[in-house]
């Protein structure tokens, strides 16, 4: 397979890492499109990795060399900025900053693009599981789903939770964010893919509740959300390990890309 991958971040480089490692799916070939300045650390940094890369600085190169399915994993702006392209270009995006499509506009922007192109927006599950019961449920009837996001204090640092908490000082839990996943992703786009995640295979972005929590004695980032439907009911409680390269970002949202891949390159999908 020839991969696209957008943003070269703790995700792209772990993801890098993964697909170098003996028995991963046979990618053979790597376009990184990153920002104007940042190819030559790029190029750098992907020397010795099995697969043949090229590092590019503009959309239009990352839809010239043809890639296979491209993975996105540049935040928010990288989704406005590039996603749009590959999709009119016909080529399926894993677009791993799913909060971005909290934004109407982006999001039918999508929308339209996939549909001008033949392609797809594949969200992955990313750091949560059980999206295929809550997207499969959406369709028996009155979904509700209420989600709680809770991470150490460091994993909040940079966003507006540093102006509403002593972070560094924090004793016990705090719930500093209360409201829609809406609102959650446009406050924490670093953060709240989750929620926007569980939202839109479930009851949608403004139905959906969420309350942020930041927790000194977290033992990583904790993704817990109940679900009541027609059909079932559902509680599901993860404890995730957090990347080394980024305390926002836990490592099993890399792996749920490697699966994104994995799925689309062996005889069988799981
Ligand atoms: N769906 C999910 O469950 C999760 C989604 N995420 C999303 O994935 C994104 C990436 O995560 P990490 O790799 O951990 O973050 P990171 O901050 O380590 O890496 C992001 C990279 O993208 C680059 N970048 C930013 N804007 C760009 C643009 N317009 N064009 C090209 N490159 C650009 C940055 O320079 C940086 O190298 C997060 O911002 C978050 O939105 C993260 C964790 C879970
Ligand atoms: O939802 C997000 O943006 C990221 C997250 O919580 C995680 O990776 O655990």
């Amino acid at each position: 397979m020839h991969l696209g991958l957008i943003g070269y971040g703790n995700i792209a480089a772990t993801l890098m890492g993964f697909l170098a490692a003996p028995g991963a799916p046979a990618v053979t070939r790597v376009t990184l499109l990153v920002r104007p300045g940042r190819a030559e650390a790029a190029r750098a940094a992907l020397a010795d990795h099995p697969a043949e890369t090229s590092v590019v600085e503009e959309a239009a190169a990352l839809v010239a060399a043809g890639p296979d399915l491209v993975v996105e994993a540049a935040g928010h702006s990288g989704v406005r900025d590039f996603v749009p392209a590959c999709l009119e270009a016909g080529r399926d995006v894993v677009v791993v900053s799913v909060g971005a499509l909290a934004d109407d506009e982006l999001h039918a922007r999508l929308d339209a693009a996939a549909r001008a192109g033949g392609a797809r927006v594949i969200l992955p599950a990313g750091a949560v599981g059980g999206i295929d019961l809550v997207s499969a449920l959406s369709a028996s009837g009155e979904v509700a789903l209420t989600y709680r996001g809770t991470k150490p204090p460091a994993a909040w640092a940079g966003t507006p939770a540093d102006e509403m908490l002593d972070l560094a000082g924090l004793c016990e839990p705090a719930t500093f964010f209360t409201g829609s996943a809406r609102e959650a992703a446009a406050r924490f786009p670093k953060n709240a893919n989750v929620a926007a995640t569980l939202a839109l295979a479930g009851p949608g972005l403004d139905a959906t509740r969420v309350e942020l929590v930041a927790d000194p004695a977290a033992p990583g980032n904790l993704h817990g959300y109940e679900l009541s439907s027609p059909a079932a009911r559902l509680r599901v409680e993860i404890e995730n390990l957090p990347s080394a390269g980024n305390a926002k970002t836990s490592v099993a949202t890399i792996y749920s890309v490697l699966r994104e891949i994995r799925n689309r390159i062996g005889p069988m999908v799981i």
